[in-house]
């Protein structure tokens, strides 16, 4: 028979969190050469697992990566993106309020970043929509 149905790689879904610090900065980590989009700055997050709520995924990120509890999300945005070796879906969070002093759990660089300095790093290609949306609201 022939096969008909076209190669279709799943779209990976994603949970990310801008941290706000009390004061309003925001927590970038460097992602590890290693890995995809290595050396770039991310949103803290990771993968959501099957059968794992958004929240969850983004709860237990945060911890592992971290060391920090969310006590606080609202959804920011949603945003789908194709690189040329991966389709990822990224459901991002604002998170204002945690416990806990974060660190790079997994040996990652940590920077808090005021708003008006976030054009100074270099983000995956992916994040431009993060990116717009955080500059918008600076101008409020
Ligand atoms: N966490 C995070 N991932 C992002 C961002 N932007 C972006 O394109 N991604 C992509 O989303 C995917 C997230 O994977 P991840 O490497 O954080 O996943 P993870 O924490 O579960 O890591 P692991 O696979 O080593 O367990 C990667 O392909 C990464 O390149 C971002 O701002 N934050
Ligand atoms: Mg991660």
């Amino acid at each position: 028979m022939l096969n008909t149905v076209p190669d279709q790689t799943p779209r990976l879904h994603v949970a990310a969190a801008v941290i706000y610090s009390p004061e309003g900065a925001i927590l970038l980590a460097r992602r590890p050469e290693h890995k995809h989009q290595g050396g770039l700055w991310e949103f803290p997050g990771g993968k959501v697992e099957a059968g794992e709520s958004v929240l969850a995924a983004l709860a237990r990120e945060l911890q592992e990566e971290l060391g920090i509890s969310a006590i606080e999300a609202q959804p920011l945005l949603q945003l789908q993106h194709d690189y040329p070796d991966r389709s990822v879906l990224l459901d991002v969070y604002s998170v204002t309020a945690f416990q806990g002093e974060p660190q790079g759990c997994e040996g990652q660089p940590l920077a808090w970043v005021t708003r008006d300095r976030l054009r100074e790093y270099a983000f995956p290609a992916a994040n431009q929509p993060i990116l717009d949306c955080l500059l918008d609201s600076a101008a409020d």
